[in-house]
Order: structure tokens, then sequence, then C-alpha cells
């Protein structure tokens, strides 16, 4: 006898009531599914190892976590990477850790991440160090089986997980013909400035890929439309995602002109706190460590 208990999942890309684009629209700006929530910011009182009880009012601000992935395969190699999906090493499977630990007090309802694996895995690792535990879980919504298929049928399950939104709007920029190639030895060929040009300039793009501005038209977006509304509602949200991608979003955020974003570099691994509070977001920097008096997201160094 086929069993019986099967009914609508709580939780799936309409259950877990969150709005992100269809997976008839996922690969354009599409129509928002809007359903009811079922993740509600029930935690405000959670531990910082050196601050202690940090209180959250989510009706009146809430909290946006910026973190680049870990250091990967291909930084290891000073490769360019952009779209090509590789993974962590173990130095940035322990950099994803110990971000966790650093943002592990501060309530996170929501999580964005790129579709590449190395900011999935950033996510998820630094996940594991949460004080709230909840269970972080991948979105499917790729088509209706998947759909389907990710159901999850129990309310408290439900109330005890972390919904993980992928998008390829919040990949690296696509690197074009340099992607595969060692930085360095690109460098020699071409010469520091030119590419430091493909590299940190805000409109030049590297030979046919996309240029900081290009990217930023698609991550900019995606944040305005699919984040922006959930911070809105007083939703606490990760995103992890990658070196341009966040320098497009940090610029938007802390409104960077195009000269200034050309200085800015973000490190591995380590997370970034915004407070989202009637419609403006001020940049807290870094979240403490446990053992260290502050750390510095921003370095000038490149090549
Ligand atoms: O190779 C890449 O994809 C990026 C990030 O690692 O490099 P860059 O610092 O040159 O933008």
């Amino acid at each position: 006898m086929a069993a019986t208990f099967f009914h609508q999942p709580v939780a799936g890309l309409n259950g877990w009531g969150i709005d992100v684009p269809s997976f008839g629209s996922s690969r354009i700006f599409g129509k928002l599914l809007s359903t009811r929530l079922f993740f509600n910011s029930s935690y405000h009182k959670l531990q910082h190892p050196v601050l202690g009880s940090i209180s959250h009012d989510s009706s009146t601000e809430s909290s946006l976590i910026l973190i680049r992935h870990g250091e990967s395969m291909w930084n290891e190699k000073n490769l360019f990477t952009g779209c090509c999906d590789v993974p962590l090493t173990k130095r940035g499977v322990e950099e994803a850790i110990e971000a966790g630990k650093r943002i592990s007090y501060i309530p996170v309802d929501l999580i964005f991440t790129s579709g590449l694996i190395r900011a999935k895995m950033t996510a998820m690792l630094a996940m594991t160090q949460h004080q709230e535990k909840k269970v972080p879980i991948i979105v499917h919504n790729e088509s209706e089986q998947a759909t389907l298929w990710s159901g999850v049928y129990s309310e408290k399950t439900t109330n005890q997980s972390i919904p993980v939104i992928t998008t390829w709007q919040l990949n690296e920029r696509m690197y074009g013909d340099l992607q595969g190639l060692n930085k360095k030895d690109i460098a020699e060929k071409y010469g520091k400035e030119q590419v430091r040009e493909w590299r940190r300039s805000y409109d030049i793009s590297p030979p046919n890929g996309e240029s900081l501005e290009m990217c930023s038209r698609r991550a900019v977006a995606y944040f305005k439309d699919f984040i922006e509304p959930h911070l809105e509602s007083g939703k606490h949200v990760m995103v992890a995602a990658h070196a341009n991608s966040l320098r497009s979003i940090i610029m938007y955020l802390d409104r960077l002109t195009p000269q200034e974003v050309t200085s800015l570099e973000m490190s591995t691994g380590i997370p970034l706190l915004y407070i989202y509070k009637e419609g403006k977001f001020s940049s807290r920097g870094s979240p403490v460590g446990s053992t260290e008096a502050g750390v510095y997201a921003y370095t000038q160094v490149i090549i």
C-alpha cells in the first residue's frame, strides 16, 4: 500500500515562503514568488565570546553579513578563476570555519550564495559554528521536480533550518580569456599596469570577460531585487560570494565612486557586517574574533 502521509511540503521553494526568482525565471530577473514566511527572527540573545549578549530588534534593524569565500585551489596557485568552479583549499576550509566563529552570535535567517562551490562551501562551513545550530539547506528551484523532490515535510524541522539560495548573479566576474592563466605570468607578459587595469579598473573588461561595471549590473540588481526586500522585512541575511561581486555590492552599500572602488580589496574568508536600518546601511567592519582585538578586511596589495 502506498504511504498516505505525503502532503504539501512545509519547505521547498514555496514552502520556505521566501522571495526568490522562480525556476522559470531564474536566469533573468523575473517575478517574485510571494508566499508565507515560515522563518521568524526568533533568536535575539546570542552570545559573543568577548562582547557577551547582543540584542537584535528585528522590527527596527537587520544584519547583513558579507563574506568572500575562503582560499580556493586556484587562489593558492595564483590563477585567474572567474566563473571556473573550483573548491576551497584546506586553508580555505579553515578560514571559513574561523569566519563562522566570528559571526556565530549574529542572527542569520536567510543565506544567499553564488552558484559556485567555493562560496557554497564557505557558507556551509561557517554555519557549522553558529550558536543557533540551525541547518542550512540549499533551496533547489532549478526545475519543478527539483523543488518537489527537495520538499521538507515537518514544520518543526523547517523552523530549525536556514534556506540557502544559490544564484549565478552573485558569481565572480567572468574573467574571459584570462581564466586558468597565472596572474604573475600574465603581468610579465602584458605588464603590471595592464593587468592592474584588467583586475581593478571599474569599466575596463579583461579580454572577452566582464568589467566590474558589468559584474555590478547583475550582482547589484540581484541584491536590490531579491536581498534588500528581506532586510527591509527584518530578516538577517548572509551573502557568501566573491571578490568582485562583493566589491560591486560594497560599492553600492558604501556609495563608493568608480575611482574609490579601484583600491577596494577583499581578503578571503573575512566576514563584514552591515546593519540595515530605516532604508540605510551602516558598515560595522568585521566582527571581532575571540582571540584578537580587531581585523582588517581590506588589503591594498594585489599580484
Ligand atoms: O581570479 C579571480 O577570479 C579573482 C578573485 O580571486 O581575481 P582578482 O583578484 O584578479 O579579481
